[in-house]
């Protein structure tokens, strides 16, 4: 049965990379995907303003929805400071199997859980299951029309804090037209547009950040 492309990701990632280095996982997954097969990693260029949101954000707690290959989990678990973690969210077994096995690679398997199961299912155990207090840093990247609908499930469940930064990809590309009238009009929220280009490509896109005001 012939690979899929994650797989053909994840192979060129185990044969090219170093062990341990995420910045190699990284820069390999980048040269891939530019290369050879475009895939839907945040990548290099919009991957720069996620560097500098979590970095001014600095997280003991972090929560990405839509691991995919893991390309996002290792960039952001690779700033994280000691005893800091990310959990991050995948429903595709596929993809999450990929994932587990390029965080490992990378070397940042002791900062990152990888959660299982869809968001809308996986949000409400946080706090019980996974002893989560409230979450400093989101990273959304998953379907788009999820966006909003786990925004709201993350307020319901008090799962963030006065100043929890959330960051969410493809504000333009493929878009999130609904999530941004939502956040935009939400006087709970502080926003901020990061103008950008869909990775790989030069097709315009954009990260929308926002911070919860409580
Ligand atoms: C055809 C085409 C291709 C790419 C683009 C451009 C483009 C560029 C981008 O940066 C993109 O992020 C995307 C995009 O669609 N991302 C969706 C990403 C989903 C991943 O998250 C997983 N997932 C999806 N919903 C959930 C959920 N509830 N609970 C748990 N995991 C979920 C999936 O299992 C995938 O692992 C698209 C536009 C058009
Ligand atoms: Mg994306």
């Amino acid at each position: 049965m012939n690979q899929s492309k994650e797989q053909r990701i994840l192979n060129f990632v185990l044969q090219n990379a170093v062990r341990g280095d995420p910045c190699s996982v990284l820069d390999t997954i980048d040269k891939y995907c530019s290369q050879k097969e475009w895939a839907m990693n945040v990548g290099d260029e919009k991957g720069l303003i996620l560097d500098k949101t979590v970095e001014e954000a600095n997280p003991s707690v972090a929560l990405e929805l839509g691991t995919y290959c893991g390309y996002s989990a290792v960039r952001i678990a690779r700033l994280l400071k000691a005893g800091a973690y990310l959990l991050t969210v995948e429903f595709n077994p596929e993809f999450a199997a990929i994932a587990k096995q390029m965080i490992e690679f990378a070397g940042v398997q002791d900062k990152v859980k990888l959660l299982e199961g869809p968001s809308e299912e996986i949000i409400p155990q946080l706090k019980k299951k996974y002893e989560v207090d409230t979450l400093d840093f989101v990273f959304l990247d998953h379907w788009k029309d999820r966006y909003t609908p786990d925004t709201i499930l993350l307020q319901e469940c008090n799962l963030l804090r006065k100043g929890s930064v959330l960051l969410a990809d493809n504000i333009i590309f493929p878009g999130a037209p609904e999530f941004l009238n939502y956040i935009r009009n939400n006087p709970h929220f502080q926003c901020t547009n990061y103008p950008s280009h869909l990775e790989y490509m030069k097709v315009v896109d954009a990260m929308e950040k926002a911070v919860f005001l409580g």
